[in-house]
């Protein structure tokens, strides 16, 4: 498990931002800082995969490079996944991309838990490709689990990345266990979640930050 935050650097002012009530009300901050941390993971990211020599001709001799072995898919969990995606994109700038949008019902006093809604998936072939999938929120990781399981109806990926910027320790537990194929990335971990599934201290809803309130 990797965690950006374990060494101080200027992710902790971009977490420190997103989670700052006064700061939340520039909702393009808070979707820009989503977006810077959604970069930092990949560039991350980018110095476990697998590459392969190449030459790039420069106009006065040729030089060696590294170009990436594998194809790379980045999927996004709508909707507050948008900003955090874009980041990875920005870096991973020729990949693919695959959709998901789910949501969660809050049912946690009829039944204890949440429920997760899902309307729509948009998914390139994923077979012998890098996925990393991706959601600002691991709150109790069943987002996460459902998208997987979901994604891999579109082919078996030769490896699995997943990334957040908050995760919730329970929540990591129950996608470690449900995906131990996985490696896990995030900008930081909360110890706790409130009686509603909201990651403490959290940042609030990802979502309507980045969007504004659902009707
Ligand atoms: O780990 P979990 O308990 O599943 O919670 C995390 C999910 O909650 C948020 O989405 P939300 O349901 O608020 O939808 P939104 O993106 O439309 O706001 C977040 O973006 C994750 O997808
Ligand atoms: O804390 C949380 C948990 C789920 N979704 C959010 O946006 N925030
Ligand atoms: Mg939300």
């Amino acid at each position: 498990m990797f965690v950006l935050t374990q060494s101080p650097s200027v992710a902790d002012r971009f977490l420190a931002e997103l989670r700052s009530v006064e700061i939340q009300k520039d909702s393009m901050r808070f979707r820009r800082n989503m977006e810077r941390l959604g970069a930092l993971i990949a560039y991350e990211i980018s110095k476990e995969l697998d590459y392969k020599k190449e030459e790039v001709q420069s106009p006065l001799e040729k030089a060696s490079t590294y170009v990436l072995e594998r194809k790379i898919v980045i999927g996004a969990i709508l909707r507050a996944g948008i900003p955090f995606f874009q980041g990875f994109l920005n870096i991973f700038d020729q990949s693919e991309s695959a959709f998901i949008a789910a949501y969660r019902s809050n049912k946690s006093e009829e039944t204890g838990n949440v429920e997760i809604n899902m309307d729509y998936v948009a998914s390139p072939d994923l077979t012998g490709k890098v996925l990393i999938l991706t959601d600002p929120m691991l709150a109790t990781g069943k987002s996460l689990v459902v998208a997987y399981r979901t994604l891999l109806k579109y082919g078996k990926p030769s490896e699995v990345h997943l990334a957040a910027v908050l995760s919730s320790r329970e929540g990591i537990e129950y996608v470690k266990n449900e995906i131990p194929e996985a490696k896990l990335w995030t900008v930081a971990i909360d110890e706790k979640m409130n009686e509603k599934f909201f990651i403490v201290p959290g940042l609030g809803d990802a979502g309507d930050l980045a969007f504004g309130p659902k009707k």
